[in-house]
């Protein structure tokens, strides 16, 4: 399969080290690609073998036939029903887009009108499984996430003090923070939405790591998970599970047998 990719970061450079350098997935390459600055994107094209496109527009025009996204919520609202209606099915990085009920169901009617697909990586975070199958029968109560990371890797994040940056819900948060709490979205999705998602954001600079404590109740029992996510080395803000998820999500889309 050939798949094109927007972003040439942090996850859009572990993408093209692992499926085109490693060759991790069988029959799979990513075979174009989209980012902002084209210096950069030219010297990943090069490297990984990719033909390096100047606009969405171009790559949506090209043989591939799912795009990954790996960029910002931003692009996503800006180009995922263009990539859906064009035929592609879509892999989302940037989730926190989906927080918006009105173009949350604009892409299901594009989707449904085209045959295509969105798949939604679990992210930094995990637990989703248990999220789904607590409210199918509605009888999932509440679900808290709190993310803990250190001030570099948050936007206007006080230096020297342990600060709760925010409280409030999944709908709010990404609103402010689209870099940092995409993981609140995927738990919304797989959960209660965002408005009813309680979202807790601590600066602390004693910390290494991006933690991520999700807390669920309902007639399931109660769920508690708490994920102390390594850090990126070219980007602190995002979590190394969340690039290994989207990797996790090629693999597994078009298996005949899935988990979960
Ligand atoms: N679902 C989850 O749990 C998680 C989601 N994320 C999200 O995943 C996304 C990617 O993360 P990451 O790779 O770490 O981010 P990076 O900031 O490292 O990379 C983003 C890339 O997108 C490019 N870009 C920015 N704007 C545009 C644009 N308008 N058109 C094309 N390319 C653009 C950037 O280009 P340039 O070099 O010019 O800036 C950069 O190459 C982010 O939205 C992040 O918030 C991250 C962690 C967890
Ligand atoms: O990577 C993480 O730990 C979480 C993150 O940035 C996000 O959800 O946007």
């Amino acid at each position: 399969m050939k798949l094109g990719l927007i972003g040439g970061g942090n996850i859009g450079q572990f993408l093209l080290q692992s499926v085109n350098g490693k060759q991790m997935i069988p029959n799979t390459t990513i075979s174009g690609m989209f980012s902002r600055n084209q210096k950069t994107a030219q010297r990943l094209a090069d490297v990984y073998q990719v033909i390096n496109h100047e606009s969405i527009e171009s790559i949506i025009q090209s043989d591939v036939e799912a795009i990954v996204e790996a960029a910002t919520v931003q692009v996503v609202e800006q180009s995922a029903a263009q990539i859906l209606a064009s035929g592609k099915d879509l892999i989302l990085s940037s989730v926190g887009a989906l927080a918006d009920s009105h173009f949350y169901n604009e892409l299901m009617s594009i989707c449904q009108a085209n045959g295509t697909k969105i798949h939604l990586p679990s992210g930094a975070v995990g637990g989703l499984d248990i999220l789904k199958a607590a409210k199918s029968n509605g009888e999932l109560e509440a679900v808290s996430i709190t993310t803990t990371k250190p001030p570099h890797a948050l936007e206007n994040a006080p230096k020297d003090v342990r600060a709760v940056i925010f409280e409030g819900s999944a709908s709010e948060a990404i609103k402010l923070y689209p870099k940092n709490i995409n993981v609140s979205i995927i738990l919304s999705l797989a959960g209660l939405g965002p408005e009813k998602t309680n979202v807790k954001i601590i600066s602390d600079p004693d910390v290494k790591k991006n933690s991520h404590a999700i807390d669920a109740f309902g007639a399931f029992g109660r769920l508690t998970l708490t994920i102390e996510n390594d850090p990126m080395p070219s980007n602190p803000k995002t979590s190394y599970l969340a690039a290994l998820s989207v990797l996790a999500t090629l693999k597994n889309k078009d298996e005949w047998i899935r988990v979960g």
